[in-house]
């Protein structure tokens, strides 16, 4: 009905109707691919990624391999504006590939568009599984953001952008305590790109294994979970803006899952807005921020600037 108090909370969750086979096709990104089958999508993506890293790498100044922390997936690269000076804005990326695959090193897609209107990008790696669990992986991406505001503590805000399971993890960080960590960052907006906010239904899929081992370990890493429970407070000064986006190609679970996401957010206060993105799919979004015109890449500039 109309009453957006009952919506998403009261009603029984749609995947719950869905066979293994339905889930299983729900969250495999590239079967929904419209312009390519399934393994070429996977293999384009990462192909343009470690292309845009290579010339990131050649055409940027950038420290590479910088540790955020102690274990050995905790490093981070960093790329600088051509002409850097004084306080910058600060874009820090997390990779998706289900927290199996995926790394620094093929996921500097937005590093030349961005460092060409001033903005440094940092993209972070962490620890995967099997060796990684998702606990770690959350701390290790609050750890990062720790990091960047350390390191530049002169920074014009820190921009905070994950895709898939990316912005999972990303997302996460909205429930992050800073007050225990003693530092609390500059962050001023997230772009939480094709995510996964409610991790129970994954827990149905072959793309679980091996991150997902209880329900208690599905919730306790759903962002959309701690939101509908525990209803944390969003920082006072809503200064922090969420823009929640999805591929037109996306599969309906993935538009479900941004959709809900970002009306609990709003619910809980939140300043959260959603984008349903044209004419891309689940690898597009992400491999078109090599394009200076790009709408997703002129949203991201626009948000930075204009605060
Ligand atoms: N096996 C997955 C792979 C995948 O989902 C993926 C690959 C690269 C980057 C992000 C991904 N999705 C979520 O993290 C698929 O069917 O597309």
């Amino acid at each position: 009905g109309m009453d957006v108090e009952g919506e998403g909370r009261k009603r029984e969750a749609p995947w719950k109707k869905m066979s293994k086979e339905e889930l299983e096709n729900q969250y495999s990104p590239s079967r929904w691919v419209v312009r390519l089958g399934a393994e070429e999508a996977l293999r384009t993506f990462f192909q343009i990624g470690k292309d845009a890293t290579l010339r990131a790498r050649a055409a940027r100044r950038s420290l590479l391999d910088v540790p955020y922390g102690e274990g050995e997936a905790e490093k981070l690269d960093i790329y600088f504006p051509r002409e850097a000076s004084g306080g910058l804005p600060f874009l820090v990326f997390v990779h998706g590939g289900y927290w199996q695959t995926g790394s620094k090193d093929t996921s500097a897609f937005m590093v030349g568009p961005l460092t060409e209107e001033g903005v440094a990008v940092v993209i972070v790696s962490y620890e995967l599984a099997p060796k990684g669990a998702l606990d770690r992986m959350v701390d290790q991406v609050t750890q990062s953001v720790l990091f960047v505001q350390t390191r530049y503590p002169g920074n014009q805000g820190i921009y905070l952008c994950g895709h898939s399971a990316g912005a999972h993890l990303a997302a996460m960080t909205l429930l992050a305590n800073w007050t225990k960590h003693g530092v609390t960052p500059n962050l001023k907006g997230f772009f939480l790109v094709s995510g996964i906010y409610d991790l129970e239904p994954l827990m149905h899929t072959s793309e679980n294994v091996p991150v997902l081992t209880s329900l208690e370990g599905a919730q306790r890493n759903s962002p959309q979970w701690h939101l509908e429970t525990a209803a944390p407070t969003p920082p006072k000064d809503l200064a922090c803006h969420i823009l929640v986006v999805v591929g037109q190609h996306d599969s309906p679970e993935f538009h479900r899952q941004s959709r809900e996401f970002y009306q609990t957010l709003l619910r809980g206060g939140w300043r959260a807005s959603l984008e349903e993105l044209q004419d891309v799919d689940h690898f597009e979004i992400l491999w078109n921020l090599t394009q200076k015109d790009f709408v997703l890449t002129q949203i991201i500039l626009k948000t930075i600037f204009q605060e």
